[in-house]
């Protein structure tokens, strides 16, 4: 049998929810489904007007998802700590016993300071229409809450958010953009000098590792659709992961990173060590010789075994065993390759996603070593605002919980786009070299973006 078009498939949902005031709930989270005909993710939200907008696409995995409106959103503004985000998570996890039910969203780089205004120090949100492929299977699905509203109320709500549904349309080609400036914070000259103070000895001694990054802000000409530029970019690096969050028209976070923070089924948890990069080469003998050098690297390989060190000893107290690769091996992207360390743990029972957000994140591929006093040095002395950027997005739910690191990222504007990019800063780095990096982990980006 085959799917049953949008049109149709909606009339089935609404009929499914109408009929749902006749069967007692198990649980104050219903979710109603139906199945649907193969039909494009980003397009598809990218004609919708309802915010907010997200999407997410995991590294490995044959399943992504579009969702639109919020059926729950768990807001957490700056005066938020931790135990009460950690209090509200488990008394929302504690209202289905539905596997399916999933909240999206994420986590500030920095829980103790002050991130973007409607993003948050951290923002789940249970969506209220979800759009999801596993494979060649397509399921539009609702989500209610009566927990607190009436479940007439809730019928009524989704009724009215299917009701401004939209069908997608193709895409149109990104047209490249029209540069009317660019401004770097740090700046060139302020870069060398925060490469120096971290290589110092006197501080290298008992911080090892700062992460510093940049904020590039472009202007451009005419406003970018951060669902279009999504798009592209799934298309350059498809083994990363993809995701994106709009919560107004104003601004959306857009990211495609290779960065895994974790992965959890069940009690098994999949992590890695990704840090430690260079360029691809122009054909394979080149682009062999790059990786080689880079396995061979110190300062490389110094960057990546700090990550994969912490993570492990972060690990240890949360888990019944933990394994982590001995050796480095290649993780290729369009432009750049990095080393990369595969990491696996069993938790033990009861430890739950926040307590393992909590112990890794950020991990020294964003942050530094030691944690706080590299953090506080990026706090004191970056110059700009990290918000999401290095945040850590993903999905939880019961049995399973996919979170990525925030990187190769943007925060899309009207007629402003705003990139982010760092690198790992150890004995051994150079100002020039590690500020080429940055340019180099924009290269992708860039290339979609501009004629370069
Ligand atoms: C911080 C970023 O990337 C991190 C830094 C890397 C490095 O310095 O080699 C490599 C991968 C990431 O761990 C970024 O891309 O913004
Ligand atoms: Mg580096």
């Amino acid at each position: 049998m085959t799917a049953p078009l949008l049109s149709h498939a909606i009339k089935s949902l609404t009929d499914k929810l109408k009929s749902l005031s006749e069967q007692p709930a198990n649980d104050p989270i219903i979710q109603v489904s139906v199945t649907i005909a193969a039909i494009p993710l980003i397009a598809w939200l990218a004609a919708q007007s309802t915010y907010p907008r997200l999407y997410w696409k995991g590294r490995d995995t044959e399943e992504e998802v579009a969702a639109i409106g919020c059926c729950t959103d768990f807001f957490f503004g700056d005066d938020v700590d931790d135990i009460e985000l950690s209090e509200k998570y488990l008394k929302q996890r504690e209202l289905t016993s539905n596997p399916n039910i999933r909240y999206y969203g994420g986590v500030a780089f920095d829980r103790k300071n002050e991130s973007w205004p409607e993003f948050g120090k951290a923002r789940f949100i249970l969506p209220r229409i979800e759009l999801r492929r596993s494979a060649t299977e397509y399921k539009l699905i609702v989500n209610l809450n009566i927990s607190e509203a009436s479940l007439e109320q809730e019928i009524a709500s989704t009724l009215a958010a299917i009701s401004l549904l939209d069908n997608p349309k193709p895409l149109t080609p990104l047209k490249k953009v029209a540069l009317m400036g660019r401004n770097d914070t740090p700046s060139r000259a302020r870069w060398d000098q925060l490469i120096k103070q971290v290589t110092e000895p006197g501080f290298n001694e008992h911080t090892p590792k700062v992460v510093l990054s940049r904020q590039t802000q472009l202007e451009v000409s005419e406003s970018v659709d951060p669902w279009t530029l999504l798009a592209c970019w799934q298309g350059r690096n498809a083994t990363s992961f993809q995701f994106g969050f709009q919560f107004s028209p104003e601004k959306a976070f857009i990211s495609c990173t290779p960065e895994r923070l974790y992965h959890r089924k069940q009690r098994s948890l999949f992590t890695e060590a990704l840090a430690g990069t260079t360029i691809r080469g122009l054909n394979q003998e080149q682009d062999k010789a790059f990786a080689q050098a880079l396995l061979d690297d110190k300062k490389n390989t110094h960057e990546n075994l700090l990550v994969r060190q912490q993570i492990v000893d972060e690990l240890n107290p949360l888990s019944n065993h933990v394994d982590a690769d001995e050796l480095p091996t290649i993780f290729k992207l369009s432009h750049i390759q990095h080393l990369h360390r595969s990491i696996q743990a069993e938790l033990k029972a009861q430890v739950n996603d926040f307590q393992v957000i909590q112990a890794l994140h950020p991990t020294p591929a964003v942050g530094g070593l030691p944690k706080k006093s590299a953090i506080d040095f990026i706090r004191q002395e970056e110059g700009y605002l990290r918000g999401w950027y290095a945040g850590a997005c993903g999905y939880f739910n019961l049995h399973e919980s996919e979170f990525a690191v925030a990187i190769r990222s943007a925060l899309i504007e009207p007629n402003r786009i705003n990139l982010f990019a760092g690198a790992g800063i150890v004995a051994g780095s150079e100002p020039d070299i590690e500020w080429t990096e940055l340019e180099n982990k924009l290269a992708t980006i860039l290339s979609i973006l501009t004629e370069l």
